[in-house]
């Protein structure tokens, strides 16, 4: 069986500023890939080409679907894109008003996902979405909120739920915990990871913490300047990297 995703030669530039170069990576089921790298490196760009969210000049991204069948995300009809990216897949945002739809319920913003992959049934949209809002730690009686009412790590909870409750098979996270308290980025990092492990969620996670990298991914790719520096298993990368910038990055880091 091939990777779920295989993403080879991914480049993108702005204007003459370069985003990215030269990306490539497999991603296997079940596998949580984290993509560090100073501000600028390239990896909001990697994540919005991940997302099909900007065009690549070179590069292509390819995943298994459902079906099995490996699928080309650029040659997919808007659509079928778009159905893909709101169910198959999902996209943890580091804003979470740009994940979620602010003025409507939290139960809807569950529900509503629930419907794009078909689910006609008020009651158990409605069922399902407070289980999951259970899940993510939000209680029964916050279904009728908004969004605007919750606190930033309820609404991280939330964009988590919204994107599991289809049980997608690929997540794409944008530093899903940045901006929060530090004991309520704790509480989210464990969530996430337990929630990951469950569902056996492929998952890919751009993120500046090498801590968030430590303690949830398996593999890394470290960024540098639009390029892929090292790439590894994440243990080895942060305990014993080979290349000068990530030995940098990582003694800047235990520095501080
Ligand atoms: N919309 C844009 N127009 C022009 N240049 C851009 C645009 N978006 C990103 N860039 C440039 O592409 C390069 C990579 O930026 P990118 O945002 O992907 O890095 P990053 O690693 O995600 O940084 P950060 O952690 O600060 O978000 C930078 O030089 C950036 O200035």
């Amino acid at each position: 069986m091939s990777a779920l995703l295989r993403v080879e030669g991914l480049s993108k530039h702005y204007g003459r500023r370069l985003g990215c170069a030269d990306v490539s990576f497999d991603l296997e089921a079940g596998e949580v890939l984290a993509v560090v790298g100073e501000s600028g490196s390239g990896k909001s760009t990697l994540l919005s080409l991940l997302a099909a969210e900007l065009q690549p000049d070179r590069g292509q991204v390819l995943f298994r679907d459902a079906n099995g069948e490996e699928r080309d995300l650029f040659a997919l009809g808007e659509a079928e894109r778009r159905l893909l990216l709101r169910t198959e897949w999902g996209f943890i945002r580091q804003d979470a008003t740009q994940g979620l739809r602010m003025s409507v319920s939290a139960g809807g913003n569950v529900g509503e996902r629930l419907m794009a992959t078909g689910a006609r049934h008020y009651g158990k949209i409605r069922s399902t979405a407070i289980d999951w809002l259970g899940r993510v730690e939000i209680d029964a009686d916050r279904t009728d909120d908004t969004p605007r009412a919750f606190s930033g790590g309820m609404r991280q909870r939330l964009q988590i739920a919204r994107n599991l409750v289809t049980h997608p098979r690929l997540v794409l996270m944008d530093e899903p915990t940045s901006g929060l308290d530090v004991s309520v980025q704790a509480r989210l990092l464990d969530l996430v990871r337990g929630l990951v492990a469950e569902l056996g969620l492929a998952v890919v996670i751009v993120t500046h913490d090498l801590a968030v990298a430590r303690l949830l991914s398996h593999r890394m790719i470290v960024m540098k300047e639009g390029r892929v520096v090292e790439t590894g298993l994440t243990d080895q990368v942060l305990d014993d990297p080979a290349e000068p910038y990530t030995q940098l990055l990582v003694s800047s880091v235990l520095a501080a």
